[in-house]
């Protein structure tokens, strides 16, 4: 009630019967008491509110969870899909805030195309391509501009190239080159993309590669656990210890990753750094959930490029399954500090993937409780 109003009422009150003598005071006296008085009723109103807010804030459990891995593991897509989990998503802008890393994946895609027409000696067949190669390869997507516009050119090139007659007899040798992942889920959509009217689908977000930014947050909440997740880019991992309060970390690794010798992005680099970590001191008391990444890239892959040639005592041959298997078990026997390990086995760019989200929440409720146990000494 305002002050004017709860004054009037308060003067306008039947006054209790006198009994005294006692002098009657002044309004300007009964005006100036009440005004203290009210004045101190909204400060402990106010006081009771914050006192309230604050109790709420502390039944809320924070938790802080790294999520590492090294380049091109799947640390942003997998932080993406959790944000698209959320009750209330994503955002028109935030959809279309992505628009420019869609359109540079789609020419990423053309690009490893091109070179691996030329790796396996094939020209593309119609004479117009010729000239969408190279419109292709110098062409240039801004980072911070969201129209569409500006790429139909580029947009009807690439559609041109991934419909030449080339490309179904490279696809034939997929086990002699290297395409981007997720390459042909893009080209196939090269209509789509290039409309004017054209939004990023849950789909498109998962599958795009995220511009190489500083570290980038998600926060998520369930029940009464609300969790800050990190991502930590590879070149910054030497901060890790900043974040020595640490719940768990969220290690992705992709499974498909086993014939890359690009360096900071093959299996013997993941599981490299995954030994690092898992065995720094800085997480003595840290639980680790290993996300296994790209379970479809690896499906695609083991037909046309065998495990076994890089893994000569892998022995499940085109088995995704015992694959994936095997690829855990290489990470698992790093784990010399044995901290837990929570696998998780998953397509992280599928929409319709909430393993791991379910999984970290029960992680850390499980670290959580462990430490605690051990602070009052009962697992010693
Ligand atoms: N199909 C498929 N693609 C995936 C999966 N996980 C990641 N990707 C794709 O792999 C590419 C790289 O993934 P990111 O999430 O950007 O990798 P990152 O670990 O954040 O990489 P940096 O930030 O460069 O260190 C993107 O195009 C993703 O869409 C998956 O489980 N399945
Ligand atoms: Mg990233």
């Amino acid at each position: 009630m305002p002050a004017i109003q709860a004054f009037s009422t308060f003067v306008s009150a039947p006054a209790a019967p006198s009994t005294s003598l006692k002098r009657v005071k002044s309004p300007y006296v009964l005006a100036r008491q009440f005004l203290a008085d009210y004045a101190r009723a909204r400060r402990a109103k106010a006081r009771s509110v914050q006192i309230d807010a604050d109790l709420k804030r502390q039944r809320q459990l924070a938790c802080k969870i790294l999520v590492m891995g090294t380049e091109g593991s799947g640390k942003s897509t997998v932080m993406r899909s959790m944000r698209l989990q959320e009750p209330k998503g994503v955002s028109v802008d935030e959809r279309m805030a992505t628009r420019p890393a869609v359109l540079a994946h789609l020419l990423n895609s053309a690009r490893s195309v091109l070179d691996a027409l030329e790796q396996s000696g094939l020209d593309l067949v119609d004479h117009d391509n010729a000239d969408n190669a190279s419109f292709v390869r110098s062409y240039k997507v801004d980072d911070e501009d969201e129209s569409n516009s500006d790429h139909a050119e580029a947009v009807r090139a690439i559609d041109g190239i991934w419909h030449d007659a080339a490309i179904a007899m490279l696809l034939n040798r997929a086990e002699q080159f290297h395409l981007v992942d997720n390459a042909k889920y893009f080209l196939d959509a090269v209509d789509r993309i290039g409309a004017g009217d054209y939004v990023p689908t849950d789909e498109d977000m998962l599958k795009a590669r995220a511009p190489v930014r500083s570290s980038s947050q998600a926060q998520l909440t369930m029940g009464n656990i609300s969790l800050h997740l990190f991502e930590i880019p590879m070149q910054n991992r030497k901060l890790m210890h900043i974040f020595d309060d640490t719940t768990s970390i969220v290690f992705c690794a992709s499974l498909a990753n086993y014939d890359r010798g690009a360096p900071g992005a093959g299996l013997e680099d993941s599981l490299a750094l995954f030994e690092n970590v898992v065995n720094s001191r800085w997480f003595q008391r840290t639980s680790v959930l290993l996300v296994l990444t790209k379970l479809q890239l690896l499906k695609e892959k083991l037909p046309t490029v065998p495990l076994e040639k890089y893994a000569p005592d892998y022995e499940g041959g085109v088995d995704f399954y015992k694959a994936a298997k095997y690829i855990l078990s290489r990470y698992k026997s790093r784990n010399h500090a044995l901290l837990s390990i929570y696998p998780a086995i998953v397509e992280a760019a599928d929409p319709k993937e909430t393993h791991f989200k379910r999984l970290m929440f029960v992680t850390v409720k499980e670290t959580i409780l462990r430490n605690a146990l051990s602070n009052a000494s009962v697992l010693e």
